[in-house]
């Protein structure tokens, strides 16, 4: 069969998007296509694979999220930009409340934040802390600064669910290396976190954060937008920004601008970032085997990405 996709970036994270309304894979088929299209040695490549997915009464439309290893996600924030941007363009809209696999969030288009950047902002919550929601099995109704009995990491974390599963520790300085010995820890889906979960460290940098981490079913990623959500409520928590206030939050693939509000006031999250669309490609996919062949690109986005390089090249 031939799929139509749309490759795609929220701060450096990509991935090929598809409008799936009518689409009518099962559900071991849409596995196979994230895992063949995300594969970074593959033609396409990416962190997994968003779909756009048909609305109900409360919702305009809905998002779903492979992992590049197939699993599916709660919630993919970066992902969810280009999804609401997509299902903006196709039902000629301007905001949204959108279905997750478990929750909902609130879309809006955002003036550009540079030149030729198309912005869309995402509210989520509430976060939660409760560690049962991490899929924490600890004794501890929840972590919040403080060592993980069992983990191997004497580190500081805060479990946060967006609601997908996140570890973040402040640190000084981002050790690469460590993180990835933590996150290839817990992809082992062990006992205490048989669910496994995304983990980031954390820096305090130019008045905002710089975030890092290694993605559930993914690795060590450039951007996860989910894990910026995280990472500023958890960082609110702690004191190292104010609730309420605004800002920009650094990755290895650019930055969005963030806030969170305190537990008491709901624990929303919004973020303002890209949506940027790179090339518009149809691929033939065997639902049997699950190959795909070489991808058809019917256009090239090429101003949306000199736009971003644009923005990428004013951090450095
Ligand atoms: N890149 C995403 C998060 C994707 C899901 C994650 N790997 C998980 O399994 O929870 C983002 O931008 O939030």
């Amino acid at each position: 069969m031939q799929i139509a996709f749309i490759k795609c970036q929220g701060s450096g994270n990509d991935f090929p998007l598809m409008d799936a309304r009518a689409a009518t894979l099962a559900e071991a088929e849409w596995k196979k296509l994230a895992r063949a299209l995300a594969d970074r040695a593959g033609p396409v490549g990416g962190d997994g694979l968003l779909l756009l997915t048909a609305g109900d009464a409360d919702h305009a439309f809905g998002m779903r999220m492979f992992n590049s290893d197939g699993s599916e996600a709660e919630t993919c924030l970066n992902g969810l930009r280009c999804t609401a941007r997509l299902g903006f363009e196709l039902l000629g809209l301007d905001h949204a409340r959108v279905r997750l696999k478990t929750s909902s969030a609130d879309v809006a288009r955002e003036p550009d934040l540079a030149p030729g950047v198309v912005t869309i902002r995402t509210q989520v919550g509430p976060a939660s802390l409760a560690a049962t929601d991490i899929g924490l099995r600890i004794d501890a109704a929840q972590i919040v600064d403080a060592p993980i009995p069992g983990l191997p990491s004497e580190r500081h974390f805060t479990g946060v669910a967006m609601p997908n599963p996140h570890l973040v520790a402040f640190v000084d300085h981002v050790d690469e290396a460590e993180l990835v010995a933590l996150g290839d820890w817990c992809e082992a889906a062990p006992p205490l976190i048989p669910a496994r979960a995304n983990v980031s460290f954390v820096e305090a940098r130019d008045g905002g954060l710089f975030v890092r981490t290694y993605e559930r079913g993914v690795g060590l990623t450039d951007s996860c937008g989910s894990a910026m959500a995280a990472s500023t409520f958890a960082a609110g928590l702690a004191g190292r920004i104010a609730f309420g206030e605004t800002v920009t939050v650094f990755n290895r693939g650019g930055m969005v601008r963030a806030s969170a509000t305190a537990p008491e006031a709901g624990a929303v999250v919004t973020i303002r970032g890209n949506a940027s669309f790179l090339y518009d490609a149809t691929i033939g996919f065997d639902r049997e085997t699950g190959m795909i062949e070489a991808p058809l690109v019917h256009a090239r986005r090429f101003d949306e990405a000199e736009a971003w390089e644009a923005v990428l090249a004013n951090l450095k």
